[in-house]
């Protein structure tokens, strides 16, 4: 993991090897944390964050639903985010915002524990793998279900939600795939450990309903956008777990994999087992305003 000189917690930039945690504290034993992953990108018009706003209102939601006071405003938030970049001098970079229950006492009940916050910046490369860009990556339908409907919320993003995702995940590298897809419990498609999903079929671009276990990612709303501006026919939708087999194409989106081509489910070969047309001509169009910094839309907070 690359390093970075300094960590932000709760108001203070320390150094990344002091930003410790006592064992202690509830997120240790309980899963109590909620975080986000943004991206600053180093565009031709200088360092500017994707979907800033946008992620720090689903840290918000996010607290919300966990009932987590986060002791900062959005302002407060999104300034110490920036602050934390340029501190660390990063052109590009990984954001991880985390708020966390920290000391107070144990015990399933998590309203006597500290609220805490940090903000890690580091260089974080392509997520699946170098070159998978183009190339795409081999995954596999998971044997675990995502997460159930009224169980762990999937709209917030919670530490204790990637238990499930380690599963997955865990799964498909031992069988030497990049990644895991699940599906929702009623058996119809849903999304990637960490990545939302589209399936490409007969010209028209399909993807899960936000209501079936999926993280409503901002690539997946970035690629609907851009989609629909270029004149494709979008379908949120249910996906039966065959669609994936016939699909003519496969990506998987999110703010650490991009816009990542799919080329094998379960061996089973997507298309032509590479990046197809419409992942390609989407990935041109998102990979166009982080690169040259050209923001139609208004999703860059330049820094
Ligand atoms: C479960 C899940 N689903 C969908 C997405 C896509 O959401 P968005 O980034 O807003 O488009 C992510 C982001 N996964 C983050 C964390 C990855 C990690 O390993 O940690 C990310 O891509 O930053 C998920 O974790």
């Amino acid at each position: 993991m690359n390093k970075s000189a300094k960590i932000w917690m709760n108001g203070e930039l320390i150094d990344w090897n002091d930003a410790k945690i006592h064992i202690m504290s509830h997120v240790v034993h309980y899963g109590s944390s909620i975080f986000e992953g943004i991206r600053c990108y180093d565009t031709e018009k200088g360092s500017a964050i994707l979907f800033l706003d946008e992620h720090i209102k689903r840290l918000r939601d996010s607290s919300k639903i966990y009932r987590i006071e986060i002791p900062y405003s959005e302002k407060e938030l999104k300034e110490a985010i920036i602050s934390t970049i340029k501190t660390n001098e990063h052109k590009s970079c990984y954001v991880r915002p985390l708020v966390y229950r920290g000391q107070g006492a144990l015990g399933v009940n998590p309203y006597r524990a500290s609220i805490e916050v940090a903000i890690a910046t580091w260089e974080w490369g392509t997520y699946l793998g170098d070159d998978v860009l183009e190339n795409g990556v081999d995954v596999r339908v998971s044997s675990w279900s995502r997460l159930a409907p009224n169980t762990l919320p999937s709209w917030a993003k919670a530490g204790g939600n990637y238990l499930n995702s380690q599963l997955i995940k865990m799964e498909a590298l031992m069988d030497d795939y990049a990644e895991g897809l699940a599906l929702d419990i009623n058996g119809y498609v849903s999304e990637g450990s960490g990545e939302n999903i589209f399936v490409v079929r007969d010209g028209i671009i399909y993807t899960p309903m936000s209501a079936q276990s999926i993280l409503p990612g901002f690539t997946r709303f970035a690629v609907m956008h851009i989609a629909k501006k270029l004149g494709y026919e979008v379908r949120e939708s249910l996906i039966p777990r065959e669609a994936l087999y016939v699909a003519d194409e496969v990506f998987l989106t999110g703010t650490a994999a991009e816009i990542t081509p799919v080329r094998s489910i379960d061996k089973y070969p997507v298309g032509n087992e590479k990046r197809g047309p419409v992942t390609e001509v989407l990935q041109h169009n998102y990979l166009k305003i982080v690169q040259t910094g050209e923001d139609p839309y208004n999703w860059l907070t330049f820094i």
